[in-house]
């Protein structure tokens, strides 16, 4: 097991976290040599926000959605600050979202936006104001229109503004931006940084791109497949607010640097015999 660093260096109790222990599992009709995940140990605090990288397979999304509560387990334990999962998403305590933006396309802006908010009020929880959410993704002028009149970048948007909106206590990110141009990603990460500094979430955020996970990340978990693993846990030592300066500094290029070798050492760690003949 790969120890969880955290920034205080002091060890958190359970309910500081979001605890995965020795976490094994198969799917349904899978190879049982080889499981989804494989003894999947790592702790990552309340309010950090952590991205999980690694080679296509290798157990990204199963891991978050294990910690969603939307799949079970072969053996181990996961728990999201002392409580099982299946139990943080009944209370709606934890947010997904997904890679495409699941948008109602008969509700306009502000109802796609309002409408979990009615959920969370009946789960004893608040929530935001859809406007002011509106206004802190930029897009305070467009709470009128259906979601056939946005961009694929401004749905998103509203996506991240409905999740933040229920207030959750664990944000849980499927590659949100891969389907944006890289601009509209650049600018995404820097509105999501903000929502998620002001909203003191914990996000655990899943990204093919070494770039993104280090300009979003406190720290960053590399895994390898075959079965998957927590391969090593990188702490991102660049400080905050992440701005462009930064994000163009050679600090942050090395810690691009240290990212790529571990995916790149994963990847080995992972590769079958088959694999290492065709390169
Ligand atoms: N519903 C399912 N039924 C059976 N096997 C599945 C299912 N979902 C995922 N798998 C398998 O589990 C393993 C991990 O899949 P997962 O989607 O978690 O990987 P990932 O790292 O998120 O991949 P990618 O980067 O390509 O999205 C893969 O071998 C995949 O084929």
């Amino acid at each position: 097991m790969t120890p969880f660093p955290t920034n205080s260096g002091e060890s958190r109790p359970a309910s500081d976290l979001i605890r995965v222990r020795d976490l094994t599992k198969t799917y349904a009709g899978g190879d049982p040599s080889r499981p989804a995940l494989d003894r999947v140990s790592i702790d990552i605090p309340r309010r950090h926000f952590v991205s999980l990288i690694g080679p296509s397979g290798c157990g990204k999304s199963t891991l978050l959605r294990v910690i969603a509560g939307l799949e079970g387990y072969d053996s181990g334990e996961a728990t999201v600050f002392g409580t099982s999962p299946k139990a943080m998403c009944a209370n709606k305590a934890v947010g997904l979202v997904p890679q495409t933006p699941a948008l109602l396309p008969w509700k306009n802006v502000r109802r796609n936006i309002a409408l979990p908010q009615k959920v969370n009020r009946r789960a004893g929880r608040g929530g935001e104001d859809p406007d002011d959410l509106l206004r802190m993704v930029g897009l305070g002028e467009l709470g009128h229109r259906y979601p056939h009149e946005l961009s694929g970048g401004q749905q998103q948007r509203v996506a991240i503004a409905r999740a933040f909106g229920m207030r959750p206590e664990v944000l849980l990110m499927d590659e949100p931006f891969s389907a944006l141009d890289e601009f509209t990603r650049e600018s995404l990460q820097l509105q999501l940084l903000a929502m998620w500094e002001r909203m003191a979430t914990t996000v655990v955020f899943v990204t093919h791109s070494v770039r993104e996970a280090v300009t979003l990340s406190d720290e960053i978990v590399v895994m390898s497949a075959r079965p998957g693993r927590i391969h090593e846990v990188l702490p991102v030592d660049l400080p905050r607010p992440r701005d462009t300066a930064l994000v163009n500094s050679p600090r942050m290029h090395a810690m691009e640097d240290r990212v790529r070798a571990s995916l790149e050492s994963a990847w080995q760690a992972g590769a079958a015999p088959d694999d290492l003949v065709a390169l």
